[in-house]
């Protein structure tokens, strides 16, 4: 048809959908016209959507004594995948060790992508166009406990590093535990996440094979004045990461997150341990229970975060005084935070790191709504911190609204410091040592 003819023909499909929407186009072929006076305002032609309103242009950088992505400001999206390695030798683990870093320090500084030959597939999968924008990107990376096994590495596994097992009440899908290693991804938007995934499976293809990944994110938020990450509100609607210790805090990060040389190998100093948790809400069970009965089942107030044993005034960062109230008649006894904090003097020493996301993945085959937490937390000692914190929430009353289905443990060892170095070399010399 020529453009002529097209023009008496009516408008285009290309102009109906750009002018009314797809859903109003749509809805113009089957639904009689309505009155003039209740139609909806009129469509404009820059109702198209909106670039993103941030620069993308904040760079966290990769180079560092420490990752990046654990104590800095937790961005609106997260990815965190897990993979099998392929090396048969030290030699072929710090290649991959190496590439990885290398294109890490490239995705989170961002630049143009290499010239494009119309001979050969992209070197880039275009995702964000000629030149990547950094958007706040980490990458995390992190060592699992079978990576350990191989026999090249034998005696040089971090003290506390563990496969998972099973807790009383989780439901492991094996298609998404474990691994020989994680990476987490985090940015303001999640494209910059997907385009990093993208870069990684297909440069580390060698070395690399995605074993499961989640796909996360959370309200955005501001960072604090310290650099800390305040709470946001996860599925269940309640604010979550109030009592979260202040990650801008440097002496507390080094006692409550990265790991310190006493018990440790040497290379692992520095370094901080991840434990994942892919953890079910049953959302509709939820919805359908009366707020004071949620409330009481995390021990705060669901529109402030306070604390239950609060007045008019409480905020979410006020602490609970659980020496005034030993029968629990304010905080329950078995509420989630008073068992997941005690806050006694010995349950200082299991203080954790949290930085979930919220997920959401579409149906499940029965109908219920697939969404719920990565739990993703760091800490100085997985036993102190996680599975300890998990120990004592174990018969807790939200258990019968969650169901943990997947995750692992993982160590993250210290950061790689400038371009002649990469994440995890520390391991490699103590290998070529041992
Ligand atoms: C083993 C560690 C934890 C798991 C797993 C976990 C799951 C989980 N948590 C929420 C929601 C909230 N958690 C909150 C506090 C809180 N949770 C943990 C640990 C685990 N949570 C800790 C250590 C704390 C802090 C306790 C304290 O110091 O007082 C809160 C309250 C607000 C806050 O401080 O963040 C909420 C809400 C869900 C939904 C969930 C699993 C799906
Ligand atoms: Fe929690």
């Amino acid at each position: 048809m020529t453009a002529e003819l097209k023009q008496k023909a009516g408008p285009s499909r290309r102009s109906l959908l750009m002018g009314l929407g797809v859903g109003a186009a749509a809805g113009a072929l089957i639904r009689p016209a309505r009155p003039a006076a209740a139609a909806v305002s009129a469509p404009r032609v820059d109702d198209a959507p909106r670039a993103h309103p941030g620069s993308m242009q904040g760079r966290v950088p990769f180079y560092g004594a420490r990752q990046a992505g654990i104590t800095t400001p937790r961005p609106a999206n997260g990815i965190i995948a897990a993979f099998d390695v392929v090396a048969m030798s030290l030699d072929d683990l710090e290649r991959m060790l190496k590439a990885l870093s290398a294109r890490a320090a490239f995705l989170t500084a961002g630049g143009p992508v290499a010239d494009r030959d119309p001979k050969l597939p992209p070197a880039d999968s275009g995702i964000l166009g000629p030149v990547v924008t950094p958007d706040d990107l980490t990458i995390t990376i992190g060592l699992g406990a079978s990576l350990f096994a191989r026999p090249w590495l034998a005696g040089l596994a971090p003290a506390k590093l563990t496969r998972m097992v099973e807790f009383p009440n989780d439901a492991l899908d094996p298609d998404l535990c474990h691994g020989d290693l994680s990476i987490q991804f985090c940015a303001n938007t999640q494209d910059t996440n997907i385009h990093a995934l993208r870069d990684i499976v297909k440069n580390l293809s060698a070395f690399l094979v995605l074993r499961w990944m989640v796909e996360g994110s959370v309200p955005p938020v501001a960072a604090a004045a310290d650099g800390s990450t305040p709470s946001a509100r996860n599925f269940l609607g309640f604010r979550d990461g109030s009592a979260n210790p202040a990650s801008g805090d440097a002496a507390l990060m080094d006692r409550v997150v990265w790991t310190s040389a006493a018990g440790e190998p040497g290379w692992a100093r520095g370094g901080s341990y991840q434990a994942v948790r892919i953890i079910r809400n049953m959302v509709e069970r939820w919805d359908r229970t009366p707020l004071a009965e949620q409330e009481r089942i995390f021990g705060r107030n669901k529109v402030t975060g306070a604390p239950l044993d609060g007045g008019p005034g409480a905020t979410e960062h006020d602490v609970p005084d659980y020496a005034a109230d030993p029968e629990g008649a304010k905080t329950r006894l078995d509420s989630h935070i008073r068992l997941a904090n005690p806050r006694t003097p010995a349950s200082a020493a299991n203080l954790i790191l949290r930085r979930p996301f919220n997920y959401s993945r579409g149906v499940m085959k029965n109908g219920q709504l697939d969404q719920g937490l990565i739990f993703i937390c760091y800490q100085s000692d997985l036993e102190q911190g996680f599975i300890t914190v998990q120990t004592r929430l174990n018969g807790e009353p939200l258990e019968e609204y969650i169901k943990p289905i997947g995750g692992g443990y993982f160590f993250v060892p210290p950061g790689a410091t400038g371009e002649d170095d990469y994440v995890g070399s520390s391991l490699i010399q103590a290998a070529r040592q041992a």
